[in-house]
């Protein structure tokens, strides 16, 4: 990382049958992802920064230093700036909503509140709750209000255990906006754990690849998902994502022109976005072709001069080919008979003829 991270964390955790050991550098800003398949490591890491977990190293966080074994520095979680939110929201059951947030502001001290609880209440659209007790609120809204909670105690940073996992698709749809807004208005950096690829390209802009507890990859999202070296990009279900900001929309083809560093898409929406809105596209990499002149009189509708970047055996008789347009990155599986005829190779122009692409929301 070229400028010194925001979080640096160096942390060793020994169980019977587990080993946790990474070394971490992340940013100031936006959402970072802890991402991996599961029991690799990313709750016991998260819960580790926290020191909710006992773990050895160092955790610095911008000017703090919150662990320092080697001089025998360890700041128990109380005393650690950080906002976590738990796969459940852990409400007190006793207290209204209202209570609920001014405990979390209580354990801040004056001179440290940076986030007025007006607004952590408007960012997680909960004003109309203050009078509820938690018995009565949906799990989303439960869910809402201990962000809202985290976030009142004006945290360095916020970390976030999978908050979307124990809800239903229709609760976790109403709740990732309000991710979103955090992501986008808030200039805490968010450390976020998941197993859920649609929300992590929903969501980060930074990723942390997980296996067996070590750190396998870290740095931006869009750079790890065209390293063909790495899991993410292997497989029948590889996919890259494309962040665009809607520019028209044609009513009678409900069609959308979208665009991105590197040109612009159309996309078929029902419900149209607003003009000027930030959206993210998924593009699975066995949804796009290449070839080496622009197809004519075709039904395709977004066809992209890339260049290749890179290319890789994907299994029998499969390749993947990493491409790049601007500062976006697209992954392709073709055949590898097709790979020869093309004569792929480094740095070759082709075009890209993307079947299809889905909103992520
Ligand atoms: N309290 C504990 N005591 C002993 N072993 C534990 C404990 N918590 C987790 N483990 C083990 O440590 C390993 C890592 O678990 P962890 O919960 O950090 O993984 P994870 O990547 O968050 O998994 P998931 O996605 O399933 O939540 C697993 O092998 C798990 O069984």
């Amino acid at each position: 990382m070229s400028t010194s991270p925001f979080i640096a964390a160096r942390l060793q955790l020994q169980r019977t049958d587990f080993e946790l050991n990474v070394d971490l550098e992340l940013p100031g800003q936006g959402v970072t992802a802890l991402f991996g398949p599961s029991g690799c490591g990313k709750t016991s890491c998260l819960r580790s920064l926290a020191g909710l977990e006992r773990a050895l190293g160092r955790v610095a966080v911008n000017e703090a230093l919150w662990q320092d074994d080697a001089s025998g520095h360890w700041l128990p979680t109380y005393q650690r700036a950080l906002g976590y939110v738990f796969q459940e929201a852990s409400l007190f059951a006793h207290l209204s909503v209202q209570k609920n947030i001014d405990y979390g502001m209580k354990r801040t001290p004056v001179e440290r509140r940076q986030v007025s609880k007006e607004r952590a209440v408007e960012l997680l659209g909960i004003g109309h709750l203050m009078d509820r007790m938690p018995a009565t609120l949906s799990g989303g809204e439960r869910q809402r209000v201990a962000i809202a909670r985290a976030l009142a105690t004006s945290p360095q940073v916020l970390l976030m255990d999978e908050p979307l996992a124990a809800l239903d698709a229709q609760r976790k749809a109403e709740v990732l906006p309000y991710l979103e807004q955090l992501q986008r208005h808030l200039q805490i950096p968010i450390v976020y754990v998941s197993h859920s690829m649609d929300e992590v390209a929903r969501l980060a802009q930074h990723l942390v690849l997980l296996e067996s507890g070590r750190v396998v990859a870290q740095g931006p999202l869009t750079a790890l998902l065209s390293r063909l070296d790495l899991p993410l990009t292997q497989g029948d279900l590889a996919s890259s994502v494309i962040h665009a900001t809607v520019q028209t929309h044609d009513m009678v083809d409900y069609l959308s022109t979208l665009s991105f560093d590197g040109g612009q898409l159309q996309l078929v929406m029902a419900r149209p976005r607003p003009i000027g809105s930030q959206v993210q596209l998924r593009v699975q990499a066995r949804d796009v072709s290449l070839s080496l002149t622009r197809a004519e009189g075709s039904s395709i509708l977004n066809i992209l001069p890339c260049q290749v970047l890179d290319l890789r055996e994907d299994g029998p008789g499969q390749v993947m080919v990493s491409l790049q347009k601007g500062s976006a990155r697209l992954l392709a599986r073709i055949t590898r008979h097709s790979c020869k005829a093309l004569q792929l190779q480094a740095g070759k122009q082709v075009f890209a003829q993307i079947k299809g692409m889905a909103l992520l929301d």
